[in-house]
């Protein structure tokens, strides 16, 4: 919900994954299609995305493709995805199933949760699940950039060795007696 003036809200919160504190910032964009050229400003420094559509509205269900289009051409590369069905306390109004939301997540490689924010069902889940996609995505991010950096050092050393004149360079270094 945003203040009638704004159509981006922001909170910080704490949450643990793996025994890990992480502060996490969340920002609530507006999904009114007057504001998407602001809040498409907003994906380009998000980590983690969770895509929401109200199981109660076929059509905010359908509307998903879209927002997936959006999140594919603003955000950055490695974003996390989360695909998200809430209201799940509004059984009875029910236009989407359970099966279609977890199809579509499957269609887009991404991991699927029916949330209420009346009743909490699955707000913990969700958010320590995105947050904890985003830290090994960090990670391994992180590896890879070290590998790389390592075998580029190598390889320089390589390089240098085969610059060198032939023969040791320290002979106190091979002498084993
Ligand atoms: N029953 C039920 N109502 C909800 C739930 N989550 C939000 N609502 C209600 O749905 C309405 C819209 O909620 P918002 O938080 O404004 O939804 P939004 O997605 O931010 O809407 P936009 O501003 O259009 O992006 C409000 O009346 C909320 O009280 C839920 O899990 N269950």
């Amino acid at each position: 919900m945003f203040p009638s003036e704004t159509c981006v809200d922001f909170k910080m919160k704490t949450i643990e994954v793996d025994g890990i504190k992480v502060r996490i910032q969340i920002w609530d964009t507006a999904g009114q299609e007057r504001y998407q050229t602001i809040t498409k400003q907003y994906y380009r420094r998000a980590q983690g995305i969770f895509l929401v559509y109200d199981i109660s509205s076929e059509r905010s269900y359908q509307h998903i493709m879209k927002w997936v289009s959006d999140v594919d051409e603003y955000a950055p590369e490695g974003v996390q995805k989360i695909l998200i069905g809430n209201k799940a306390d509004e059984e009875q109004k029910r236009q989407v199933g359970r099966e279609q939301g977890q199809q579509l997540a499957k269609e887009y490689g991404m991991d699927f949760y029916e949330t209420s924010a009346c009743t909490n069902l699955n707000i913990k889940e969700s958010f320590t699940r995105l947050t904890e996609l985003v830290l090994q995505a960090h990670r391994k991010e992180l590896e890879g950039l070290r590998t790389r950096a390592s075998n580029e050092l190598a390889l320089a050393e390589l390089e240098e060795e085969e610059g060198k004149p032939e023969g040791p360079a320290n002979p106190s270094k091979t002498c084993w007696c």
